[in-house]
C-alpha cells in the first residue's frame, strides 16, 4: 500500500524540494473573544485614493503633471473626499503640483487633498511649505516600527523610534499652527504595522495622539497599514479589533488601514478590517502600488455594491476609469481584473451560456410580467454577479462563442445581434455548424461570424431550387391553400409548381412532390416535421421582415431550413426550400459545414 495523505487519504504528494525552513509562520493574535467574524458591511467606509502617492512612487515612470491632473479630475468627479496627492519633499513634480491645485484653485471645497512625509524636519518642513493657501488637507506623517526596520534600517530601539515619531509630530502640530490653516487634518502610520509587535504599535500610536490631542470633533487618523502582506485575512482583522479596542483615545481617531497586495489577499484583509473596527481605506484604483500592489478601491467598492450596500463612488463608467488609470500608469488592467477587466463578463463555455441566456431570458420574462424595467429588477443572472450595464459596460460581449461553446452560445450571439429566435432543435444543429467551424480555426467566432456562417448555411441555401415568386389563394372553406410558385433550378431554367395542402409549407411539399426527383432527392418522402416565424423587427428604414425556420424528415433524418422575407408567407416558402436543398445537398454527399 502506498502511504497515504493524512487528511485526504489519497497517495502521498511528495516534498518539494523548496528551501522552506528559511520562513516562518507569521504569529497568530491573541484574542479568544474577538467580535470581528460576526459583524457585517452594511455602509461605506470613508475612502482615500493614494494612487497619486503610493500608486505613483511604484512606478517605473513616475506620472508627469498632466497625468497626475487628469488621475485627480477623474478622482473628484467619482466622489472620492480624500486624495493623496503626494510627496512634495520627494520630488519638484510631486511639489509643483500641489502647488498648482492649490494655486488654480482646483480642490473642490469638500475635498480634502492629503501629502505624505518621512519623520524628517527638513522633510517636514517642506511639505508644510507645500500646503499654503489649502482649505483643507491631511498632514500624513510615518516611521517604520517594525522590529525588522529598527534593527537594519535604522538602528534604533522602541524608545528611540517612539522619540522620532513624538518629535516629528510635535513639529507637524506647531507647523499646522504656524499654517493658520483650520482645516488641516493630522494622521500617522507606525509604517511597517504589520511587522510590528502590537504593543509596541499600540504604545507610539497612543503617544502620537497624545502629542497631537485629538478629539471627537477634531479627530486624527491613525493609519495601521498592511504594508507587507504577511498573513492570512483573519490575522490583520484581529490585529485591527486588539488596536480598536486598547487605544487610548479611541473615539478621536478615525481607524484607518492601508493594506497590500503581497499574499493576494488585500482586498479580504481589508473587508475583514472593516468588520473588525476600521473606518477608513487607503488604496488605489485598480490597485496599483508597490510590488503587488495598494488594495483596490475598485474591487472594494464595487464588492460592497453587489451586497446593496452604497459605495458612496461613481464606478457607472468603468472603462473611462480603467482607461484613464491605464494612461496615467503606463500599465494595463488584467483582463481577469474583477468587474474591470475585459474578459469578466465573458463567457466562452457552453455551460455557463446556456445558462446566462435563460437567466437573461427569465429576467425579460419578469419584466414583461409585472411591468417592471429591466434595470430595475433585482439582478439575478448565473454566472454574472454584476450587471455589466450598472457599470457602463453593454452585453455584446457577456456570450463569446469558440469551441468551447454549446448550442446557447451561437443562439444568444444570433438573438441579440439579428433578432433571430432560433427552436431549440435547431439550435442545436446550428450548434454542430458552428463546433465544425470553431475547432478547424481553434478561434473564436464574432457576431458577425455567426451570423455570416448561418447566412450561408441556411438562407443562402437556394440551390438547386430557389423561390423566385409565388401566389398563393384559400379555399372557400379555408380548409386547402392552394400555391403557384415560380423556382429557379440549379441549371439556371425557371420551373412554375403548382400544389395544393391544408397550408402553404404543405402545398409547396405536394408541389414538389409532382416534380421529377430534382437533383438527387426525392421529394415524395419530404415530411413537414415543424414550422415556426416569428416577426423581426424593422432594421432602420426597412420595411418589416419575417423570419421562418422548417424542420424537413426523410426516413430517418431531418434538416432545418430558414428563410427571411419581407412576409411571413415567403419566409415559409423560402424555409422550407432552404431545408429541401440543404437535404438535396447531403444526399449528394456534400456535408453541410463544407458548403460553408
Ligand atoms: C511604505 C511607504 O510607501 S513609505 C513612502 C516611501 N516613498 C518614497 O520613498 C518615495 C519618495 N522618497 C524619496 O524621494 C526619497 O527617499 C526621500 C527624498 C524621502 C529621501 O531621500 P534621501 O535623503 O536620499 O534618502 P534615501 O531615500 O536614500 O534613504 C532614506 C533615508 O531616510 C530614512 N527614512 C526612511 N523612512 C523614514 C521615515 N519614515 N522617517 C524618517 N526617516 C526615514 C532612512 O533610514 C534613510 O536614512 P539614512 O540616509 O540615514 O540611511
Ligand atoms: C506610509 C504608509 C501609509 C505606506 O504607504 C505603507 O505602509 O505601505
Amino acid at each position: 500500500m502506498p502511504a497515504s495523505h493524512p487528511l485526504t487519504g489519497q497517495p502521498l504528494q511528495q516534498p518539494s524540494g523548496m528551501p522552506i525552513r528559511r520562513y516562518t509562520a507569521y504569529p497568530r493574535v491573541d484574542l479568544p473573544d474577538r467580535s470581528w467574524p460576526a459583524a457585517s458591511l452594511t455602509r461605506a467606509p470613508q475612502w482615500c485614493a493614494v494612487d497619486l502617492r503610493d500608486g505613483n512612487q511604484a512606478l517605473a515612470v513616475p506620472m508627469d503633471l498632466a497625468r497626475k491632473r487628469k488621475l485627480f479630475e477623474l478622482q473628484v468627479r467619482m466622489g472620492f473626499k480624500e486624495i493623496e496627492v503626494g510627496f512634495p519633499a520627494a520630488s519638484k513634480t510631486d511639489f509643483d503640483f500641489i502647488r498648482l491645485l492649490i494655486e488654480e484653485d482646483l480642490i473642490p471645497d469638500d475635498v480634502a487633498i492629503q501629502v505624505i512625509m518621512p519623520a524628517r524636519e527638513e522633510l517636514i518642513h517642506r511639505t508644510f511649505e507645500s500646503l499654503a493657501g489649502a482649505h483643507r488637507a491631511i498632514a500624513h506623517l510615518y516611521n517604520s516600527t517594525s522590529c525588522l526596520q529598527r534593527e537594519v534600517v535604522f538602528g534604533m530601539d522602541r524608545a528611540q523610534i517612539k522619540d522620532l515619531a513624538v518629535r516629528s509630530t510635535r513639529l507637524c502640530k506647531k507647523l499646522t499652527e504656524d499654517l493658520g490653516i483650520p482645516g488641516i487634518r493630522y494622521e500617522y502610520t507606525p509604517e511597517s504595522f504589520t511587522g510590528t509587535e502590537l504593543d509596541f504599535a499600540l504604545e507610539i500610536s497612543d503617544a502620537v495622539a497624545e502629542v497631537w490631542d485629538p478629539s471627537p470633533d477634531h479627530k486624527m487618523i491613525l493609519n495601521l497599514p498592511a504594508t507587507v502582506e504577511m498573513s492570512t485575512p483573519n490575522i490583520y482583522a484581529d490585529q485591527i479589533e486588539w488596536m480598536h479596542r486598547h487605544l487610548d483615545r479611541r473615539d478621536s481617531l478615525i481607524l484607518s488601514i492601508h493594506p497590500h497586495n503581497d499574499r493576494g489577499t488585500a482586498v479580504a484583509a481589508a473587508e475583514l478590517a472593516c468588520m473588525a473596527g476600521a473606518e477608513r481605506i487607503e488604496g488605489c484604483l485598480f490597485g496599483n502600488g508597490e510590488r503587488t500592489g495598494n488594495v483596490d478601491l475598485v474591487t472594494l467598492g464595487l464588492n460592497l455594491f453587489t451586497q446593496g450596500v452604497d459605495p458612496e463612488i461613481d464606478y457607472s463608467d468603468l472603462a473611462e476609469v480603467a482607461a484613464t488609470v491605464e494612461y496615467c500608469n503606463r500599465l494595463p488592467v488584467h483582463p481577469r481584473h474583477p468587474y474591470g477587466g475585459e474578459l469578466v463578463h465573458s463567457a466562452f463555455s457552453g455551460s455557463h451560456q446556456d445558462a446566462i441566456k435563460k437567466g437573461f431570458e427569465a429576467l425579460e420574462h419578469r419584466a414583461a410580467g409585472t411591468g417592471t424595467p429591466l434595470d430595475q429588477l433585482p439582478w439575478a443572472v448565473p454566472y454574472l454577479p454584476i450587471d455589466p450595464k450598472d457599470i457602463g459596460r453593454d452585453y455584446e460581449a457577456v456570450i463569446r462563442v469558440n469551441s468551447q461553446s454549446g448550442k446557447a452560445g451561437s443562439a444568444y450571439l444570433l438573438k441579440t445581434a439579428c433578432h433571430l429566435d432560433l427552436p431549440r432543435p435547431l439550435q442545436a444543429e446550428f450548434a454542430r455548424i458552428i463546433q465544425e467551424h470553431t475547432d478547424g480555426t481553434e478561434g473564436e467566432l464574432s457576431a458577425d461570424e455567426v451570423w455570416s456562417v448561418f447566412r450561408r448555411t441556411y438562407l443562402e441555401a437556394t440551390r438547386p431550387l430557389a423561390l423566385l415568386d409565388h401566389t398563393a389563394a384559400s379555399s372557400d372553406d379555408g380548409a386547402t391553400r392552394s400555391l403557384t410558385c415560380t423556382l429557379l433550378t440549379g441549371t439556371g431554367d425557371t420551373l412554375t409548381l403548382d400544389g395544393t395542402g391544408t397550408a402553404l409549407a404543405d402545398a409547396l411539399l405536394h408541389g414538389l412532390a409532382t416534380l421529377a426527383h430534382p437533383d438527387t432527392l426525392d421529394p415524395t418522402t419530404l415530411v413537414l416535421g415543424d414550422l415556426t416565424q416569428h416577426p423581426l423587427p424593422p432594421d432602420g428604414d426597412q420595411a418589416p421582415r419575417f423570419a421562418a425556420y422548417a424542420r424537413l424528415d426523410q426516413h430517418q433524418r431531418s434538416t432545418w431550413g430558414a428563410g427571411v422575407a419581407p412576409d411571413a408567407a415567403t419566409a415559409t416558402l423560402q424555409a422550407v426550400l432552404s431545408a429541401v436543398n440543404r437535404l438535396s445537398a447531403e444526399s449528394a454527399g456534400v456535408s453541410s459545414a463544407a458548403r460553408c
